[in-house]
């Protein structure tokens, strides 16, 4: 191709951005109107069914025109219009389970965009003690992996405090093998914490690295930034770890399993409206009497209600079990089910269901 036939195709580019500038900022003073009628009438700030029905839309939209865009992308896109619309009406803030560069840290600025303010917590508690202290309006924590199972501090306190999981966000967890060593063999002791490890074991031995010390840490991003400082050792961590610490990447996508996924829930003071595409989850303590979690589990099947996960789950030495399930807690066949369980059953909210699931 020609100079001058690519400086016209960036004059075209340049044109459209100038107007998609122009748009952008339209809708934003539109926002802000939004933001104030919301503020008279103490109307939730983040509507994540109104973000769903939107990009449904836009999608539709695409598919109809032969857009050259796919969901994926749509959605890359337009979650951060939103998250940037939301700062827009009322600047948010975020507590994540930390450190900066954490998969959590990930799911939260995935939601939540390049505008809203972020704090690091240390402990999941700490989240939850953060937002209901309202010093924050937001928490994001894990709640499981494909490879680890539930997280069980994240029930411990959805049991504890009265707070509301407000989305869930599913992550495809990718590790790498990041160090300054140039060949494997020099590597002497591997930092990253304790279920990484756990999650790249054969990639260890197929690497003849299981022999090599390993040293469990907090977190994968704190493995980062140890062996970015000492010579002869190595991290697994998160790619964004990785960069964070100016590491090199020596290996990709070094976990065992090639679907390794964590979900998260992002917690709040708030509950959502239904968006038609919703699940549910709730803790349940059921009388210690024979059949009766048969009795529940058949309740809900009656009703129609498709239960997409059981765990059952220790607190305070008690059994308890947090289910999932498709549909949202004001719905009618639901609601009547929570009324004739209310004794037995805590509601943690409901929320849009992702796509990417576990
Ligand atoms: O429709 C609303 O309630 C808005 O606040 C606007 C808007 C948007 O940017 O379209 C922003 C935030 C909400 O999460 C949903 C949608």
């Amino acid at each position: 191709m020609s100079e001058e036939g690519l400086l016209d195709l960036r004059n075209k580019l340049d044109n459209i951005d100038n107007k998609l500038l122009e748009l952008i900022n339209e809708r934003m003073h539109i926002v802000h109107q939004v933001g104030a009628l919301k503020a008279k009438s103490g109307g939730a700030i983040y509507r994540p069914e109104r973000e769903k029905a939107i990009i449904d839309r836009l999608e539709k939209i695409n598919s109809e025109n032969n857009g050259l865009l796919n969901r994926s992308a749509i959605e890359a896109l337009f979650l951060e219009i939103f998250a940037i619309s939301r700062n827009i009406e009322l600047p948010e803030n975020i507590a994540y389970l930390g450190p900066e560069g954490s998969f959590t840290h990930q799911a939260a600025e995935g939601r939540f965009g390049a505008m809203s303010s972020y704090i690091s917590v240390s402990s999941i508690k700490g989240v939850f003690r953060e937002v209901n202290t309202k010093k924050v309006k937001f928490g994001v924590i894990p709640i499981e992996n494909s490879s680890n199972g539930i997280v069980t501090d994240t029930i411990t306190c959805l049991s504890e405090y009265n707070l509301k999981i407000i989305a869930e966000v599913v992550l495809d967890i990718h590790h790498t093998l990041a160090t300054t060593c140039d060949k494997i063999k020099d590597i002497k002791r591997i930092y990253s914490k304790d279920i990484a490890f756990d999650q790249c074991r054969k990639f260890l031995t197929n690497m003849g690295l299981d022999e090599v010390e390993q040293i469990p840490v907090e977190s994968t991003t704190k493995a980062a930034k140890l062996a970015a400082r000492e010579p002869e050792t190595a991290a697994i961590c998160a790619h964004v770890g990785a960069k964070l610490h100016n590491l090199p990447i020596l290996f990709e996508n070094i976990e065992d399993k090639d679907n390794n996924k964590t979900r998260f829930f992002i917690i709040s003071d708030f509950e959502n409206a239904q968006s038609g595409n919703d699940k549910t989850s709730i803790l349940v303590k059921l009388p210690d009497r024979q059949g009766v979690l048969v009795e529940f589990l058949t309740d809900f099947n009656n009703a129609g209600i498709n239960l997409t996960k059981i765990k059952s789950h220790i607190v305070e030495g008690n059994s308890i079990f947090f289910i999932d399930f498709d549909g949202h807690k004001d719905d009618e066949n639901v609601k009547n089910i929570l009324l004739k369980y209310k004794n037995s059953v805590k509601v943690l909210g409901s929320y849009v269901k992702e796509i990417n699931d576990i």
